[in-house]
């Protein structure tokens, strides 16, 4: 099956290093979600998958075959700055931008005019682009990553900005190229979304991949977490817990998270139900957002290198450490 494979990017910036060997692969037919905190290198990554910034070292290979200029016409791309002329009319636009790709006049006016309907923005093909709103103008921007009919998307925060409608219109996109054999690779901080549309998810921090897999792969290499209602349990009951490693309250409901000891979560049990009435008590499935905050929270330790099957084993402090950059 043809995979876009991502292999051992690096890139400084002067003494910055914004990638160090980033590696992971999406095959054809499949959603990959790329998340991380501001700044972890994401959109360099894409960039350098797009050959608009060439990395230090390292390679990008579709199919087998380094992706080189040729190949890459075979790419959709939304740029995090967008890319659109402002005073050009969004149907000209679109036209132009197919016309660039190779398509004749007669099939890049089809392909405009399918988008823009598909996109919801057929009613304004005679408008500039810059009269259009901020979230019509993405739509505009992924009608354009998509005109040329590429057999291969990477989109930069597709979703930012986007009203619910459009969110659920793009996710249709997104999934129909996918079907239709396409790795489909985009950036996004809404984890949601990610975790609902994604095939698999990586997780980055500090230009690396630290954690990917599906997000029950990842789930189960998280702590396991227990929700505790105990309504008569004085603050801070569950912090001194042996084997508790984090504690988040809202009321008087508690979620634990425990060590993986046998028995871990009895000794949790026990002491709410010392505390009074117990109303609840039951496993908890972490969201992406829980193991993203794990993951970007963990201490990098020295030798750190990147796990493109796993969470990444380090030690690591609670599920919502202060200043984790969720
Ligand atoms: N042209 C540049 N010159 C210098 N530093 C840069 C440049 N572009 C990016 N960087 C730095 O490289 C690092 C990675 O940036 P990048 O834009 O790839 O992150 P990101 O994961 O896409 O972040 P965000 O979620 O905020 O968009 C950051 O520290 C950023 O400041």
């Amino acid at each position: 099956m043809p995979t876009l494979e991502i292999d051992n990017l690096s890139k400084s910036y002067g003494s910055l290093r914004a990638l160090d060997s980033m590696s992971f692969s999406v095959a054809s037919g499949e959603i990959f979600g790329f998340v991380g905190s501001n700044g972890a290198g994401k959109s360099t990554t894409m960039r350098i998958a797009l050959g608009v910034l060439a990395a230090d070292s390292g390679e990008v290979r579709w199919d087998g075959a380094p992706l080189d200029v040729a190949a890459r016409r075979a790419v959709g791309y939304m740029p995090e700055e967008r890319g659109l002329y402002p005073k050009m009319k969004v149907g000209e636009q679109l036209v132009y931008l197919a016309r660039l790709h190779g398509l004749s006049p007669k099939a890049a006016t089809a392909a405009m005019e399918l988008w823009t309907e598909r996109l919801g923005v057929a009613a304004r093909r005679d408008s500039d682009v810059q009269s259009l709103s901020l979230g019509n103008q993405q739509r505009v921007q992924l009608a354009a990553a998509l005109v040329h009919d590429p057999e291969i998307l990477v989109l930069d925060e597709p979703f930012s900005g986007l009203d619910p409608v459009a969110v659920d219109v793009m996710s249709g996109v997104l999934r129909e190229k996918a079907d239709q054999g396409a790795p489909v690779v985009f950036s996004s901080h809404q984890l949601e979304l990610v975790e609902h549309l994604c095939d698999r998810v990586g997780i980055v921090r500090a230009g690396r991949m630290v954690a990917s897999g599906t997000v029950d792969e990842l789930r189960s290499n998280a702590a396991p977490r227990w929700l505790v209602d105990a309504p008569d349990a004085p603050a801070g009951w569950a912090s001194a817990i042996p084997g508790v490693t984090h504690v988040q309250t809202t009321g008087s409901r508690t979620v634990v998270e425990v060590g993986r000891a046998q028995g871990a979560e009895q000794a949790v049990l026990q002491a709410a139900l010392a505390t009074g009435t117990v109303r609840e008590f039951a496993p908890q499935r972490a969201s992406l957002t829980d193991l993203f905050r794990d993951v970007v929270s963990a201490e990098p330790a020295a030798g750190d290198t990147p796990d493109t099957t796993s969470t990444t084993k380090k030690s690591k402090r609670s599920f919502l450490s202060k200043g984790s950059a969720a």
